[in-house]
C-alpha cells in the first residue's frame, strides 16, 4: 500500500536579494525525503532558520521545489493542478489574525474554499459551514461574525475549520499553536486529535516544543541548516537521539519550557 504523502529529494534555493540571473543562490532546503501514513502526525523541529517553514510550503503548494517530488496515496502532485493540491492538502498559519479577511464575516471566508472547489448550492454551502463551524467547537451563529469579533483561539478555531471544509487528508500547521496561551493551545490541540480520530486527517507539525512533539507526534524530522539530519519515530528520538545537537535540541528546549514553566508558577 502507497504512503499517504511521499516527498522525494525535495529542495529549495534562493536567489540574493536582488533576483538578477547572476545572483548568488542559498540554499534553504537541501533534497530532503520523508513519508507520512493515513492518521499520522510528523513534527517538523530544528532552530531558526534551518529550513522548516520552507519544507511546510514546499508540500501544501504554497511555494513551489526547486526539485523533487511529492507523491500523495502514490500519484505525483504538480505544481499547475493546485485544485487537487488544495482539495487534499492545506494549511494552517501562525497568525491567523493576517490569515482571516477583516471585511468578510466568517461564513463568506469559510464558503469561499466550497465555492471554487465543490458543486454545492447556496444553500447546502451555508449548512455545511454552519456544520463546519459546530464541528470546531464554534456557533452557527458565528457564520456573521467578523474577525476582530473573534478571540484568537476562536480565531485559530476558524482557521481549522478552514483548513477542513473540503476534508483534506493532510493539514500542515506552521507554528499554528505558537500564539496561544498555554489553556487554549490545549484545547486546540485537543479539537485536531478528535478530528484527526475522527476525519483520519495526518498533520504535519512545524514546532519549537518538544513538549507539543512528545503529546501528539508519532515521527519526528530534524533539519540542521537547511539538511535534514534526522526522521525517527518519537519515541526512539527522544530516548536515543544518537546525535549530539538532536539531544541538544530537544533538551535546551525542554530546559527552556521548564524554566518559563516555573517563572509563571512563581
Ligand atoms: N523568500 C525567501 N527568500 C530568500 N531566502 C529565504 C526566503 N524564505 C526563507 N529564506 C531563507 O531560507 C532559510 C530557511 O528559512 P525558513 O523560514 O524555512 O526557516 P525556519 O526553520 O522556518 O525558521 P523559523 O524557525 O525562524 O521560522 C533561511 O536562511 C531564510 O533566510
Amino acid at each position: 500500500m502507497s504512503h499517504v504523502l511521499e516527498v522525494k529529494g525535495l529542495s529549495k534555493t534562493f536567489r540574493g536579494r536582488r533576483d538578477w540571473p547572476w545572483s548568488p543562490r542559498s540554499v534553504a532546503l537541501e533534497p530532503t525525503s520523508f513519508t507520512l501514513e493515513a492518521g499520522e502526525t510528523l513534527a517538523i523541529m530544528g532552530e531558526t532558520g534551518s529550513g522548516k517553514s520552507t519544507l511546510a510550503k514546499l508540500v501544501a503548494g504554497v511555494d513551489n521545489a526547486s526539485s523533487g517530488d511529492i507523491y500523495l496515496n502514490g500519484q505525483k502532485l504538480y505544481d499547475n493542478n493546485t485544485k487537487q493540491r488544495c482539495q487534499n492538502i492545506r494549511m494552517i498559519f501562525q497568525d491567523s489574525e493576517k490569515s482571516l479577511n477583516s471585511q468578510r464575516t466568517i461564513g463568506q471566508q469559510l464558503e469561499e474554499p466550497l465555492l471554487f472547489n465543490t458543486s454545492l448550492s447556496a444553500a447546502e454551502r451555508d449548512d455545511y459551514v454552519k456544520k463546519i463551524l459546530r464541528k470546531v467547537g464554534l456557533l452557527a451563529e458565528h457564520y456573521e461574525f467578523y474577525p476582530h469579533m473573534l478571540s484568537t483561539g476562536q480565531k485559530q478555531r476558524v482557521a481549522i475549520a478552514r483548513a477542513i471544509a473540503l476534508e483534506p487528508q493532510i493539514i500542515v500547521a506552521d507554528e499554528a499553536l505558537v500564539a496561544l496561551d498555554p489553556s487554549v493551545r490545549a484545547q486546540i490541540i485537543n479539537l485536531m486529535l478528535d478530528l484527526q480520530q475522527e476525519m483520519g486527517i495526518s498533520y504535519i507539525f512545524v514546532t519549537h516544543s518538544p513538549q507539543i512533539v512528545k503529546h501528539i507526534a508519532d515521527k519526528i524530522l530534524i533539519l540542521y541548516r537547511g539538511k535534514m539530519i534526522a526522521f525517527e519515530k518519537t519515541e526512539l528520538l527522544l530516548t536515543e537521539p544518537q546525535q549530539p545537537y538532536v539531544e541538544q535540541l530537544l533538551h535546551e528546549h525542554l530546559t527552556t519550557e521548564h524554566l518559563n514553566q516555573k517563572r509563571q508558577k512563581r
